[in-house]
């Protein structure tokens, strides 16, 4: 974003509290606009929370939300949300059962007074970009789940919002559908030129959709950055484990560097300023390369195997001499059960922490 650009959406120190929970503890971000934002987090972590705030679904205990450099919830300040000039697309579809679909996309045009051509106009505009202009006439209750999300969500854009909120809005969808329909979404808001928030504890449907992802935990944002950066540098190992990066391995300082704990196994590669005697390695499948027994130093037992997306995905047990390590490899090469494989670490792919990184409070 050029510096002088306005953020489509921002939050700054904003906090909810529930008497004397603190949900949300702090949260300041900056949406751009053109821009997904994915809030990814545990369940109760307040993701929900922080997209109804800024919905105008709930009002904040103390901080600001900025909608296109706007308050619209502050001190003193509080906009309803049908004066924000959102779209929204929830988990549960919220159709009317009583009305059609084309009657369920109008109904936003008809609380703005719209005229008759012109709402028929735009909802048959919505209709055909989310592919069902054909359904116009039918009832809610005759349409798959993924149809009625559609309706949603043609619903959401149908008074042509820049900025859309979206709960959850393919987890009541079954793993298939959910698959596609993600990508479906991704291109209907590049093409809509949409700002968007996207609830989801789907780290593979935010990692589709968003340009930064907002790893969430227990009320605070704990990374915000774009899906790439998390997979390369994620900022603790608490959030490595979350995003399932790898293997965290227990690490003690030896006498010439670090060593697997609890064995004499060395790995190179450390930062210098990896401080304590203490610390984690993250190994990521793409740190390790599969080889023939004989040729690396390393040797693992195959513990569990998965074929999946024309890859082999195992499990391996790093024969350490002491206490098996548990890592996950990935490879082209067909491997079995109880196999043994020679390990190669690519050192550099290695990320890691100071044991204090997973204690933050
Ligand atoms: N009305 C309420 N009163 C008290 N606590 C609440 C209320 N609504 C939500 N909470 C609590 O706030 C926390 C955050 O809830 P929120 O729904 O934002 O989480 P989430 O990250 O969206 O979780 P999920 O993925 O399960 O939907 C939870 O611990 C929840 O129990």
């Amino acid at each position: 974003m050029p510096p002088t650009a306005k953020p489509a959406v921002s939050t700054q120190n904003l906090r909810l509290d529930y008497g004397d929970t603190q949900i949300l503890r702090g949260i300041d971000l900056d949406l751009p606009a053109g821009q997904t934002l994915a809030l990814l987090g545990p369940s109760g972590c307040g993701k929900t929370t922080l997209l109804r705030l800024v919905a105008g679904l709930l009002a904040p205990s103390a901080g600001e939300v900025r909608i296109e450099d706007q308050v619209v919830a502050g001190p003193g300040v509080f906009l309803p949300p049908e004066r924000r000039g959102l779209g929204m697309v929830f988990q549960d579809y919220a159709l009317w059962p009583h009305l059609s679909v084309a009657g369920n996309v109008a109904f936003p045009l008809e609380m703005r007074r719209v005229g008759r051509s012109e709402i028929e106009r735009r909802v048959g505009e919505a209709l055909r970009r989310v592919g069902l202009e054909h359904l116009a006439g039918r009832s809610p209750s005759a349409l798959s789940g993924g149809q009625q999300q559609r309706v949603a969500i043609a619903r959401a854009i149908v008074a042509e919002p820049r900025i859309v909120l979206f709960d959850e809005p393919l987890s009541n969808l079954d793993r298939e559908l959910r698959e596609n329909m993600v990508g479906e979404l991704a291109g209907l808001i590049r093409s809509l030129g949409l700002t968007a928030i996207y609830v989801t504890h789907d780290q593979s449907e935010a990692f589709t959709l968003a340009d930064a992802v907002a790893v969430m935990d227990r009320g605070r944002v704990a990374q915000l950055a774009a899906p790439a950066a998390l997979v390369e540098q994620p900022g603790s190992a608490k959030i490595a484990e979350f995003l399932r990066l790898g293997s965290l391995v227990p690490m003690r300082r030896a006498a010439d560097g670090w060593a697997v704990d609890g064995t004499g196994l060395a790995l190179a590669g450390a930062p210098l300023d990896a401080a304590g005697e203490t610390a984690q390695v993250l190994i990521p499948p793409r740190a390790l390369l599969v080889r023939a027994p004989e040729e690396a130093r390393l040797t693992g037992e195959v513990t569990a195997l998965h074929y999946r997306d024309a890859a082999y995905v195992a499990s391996v047990s790093l024969v350490t001499g002491a206490a098996p390590v548990p890592l996950q490899v990935t490879t082209n090469s067909p491997m079995r059960l109880g196999e043994r494989i020679g390990l190669e670490i690519i050192s550099e792919r290695l990320r890691w922490f100071p044991a204090e990184a997973n204690t933050t409070p």
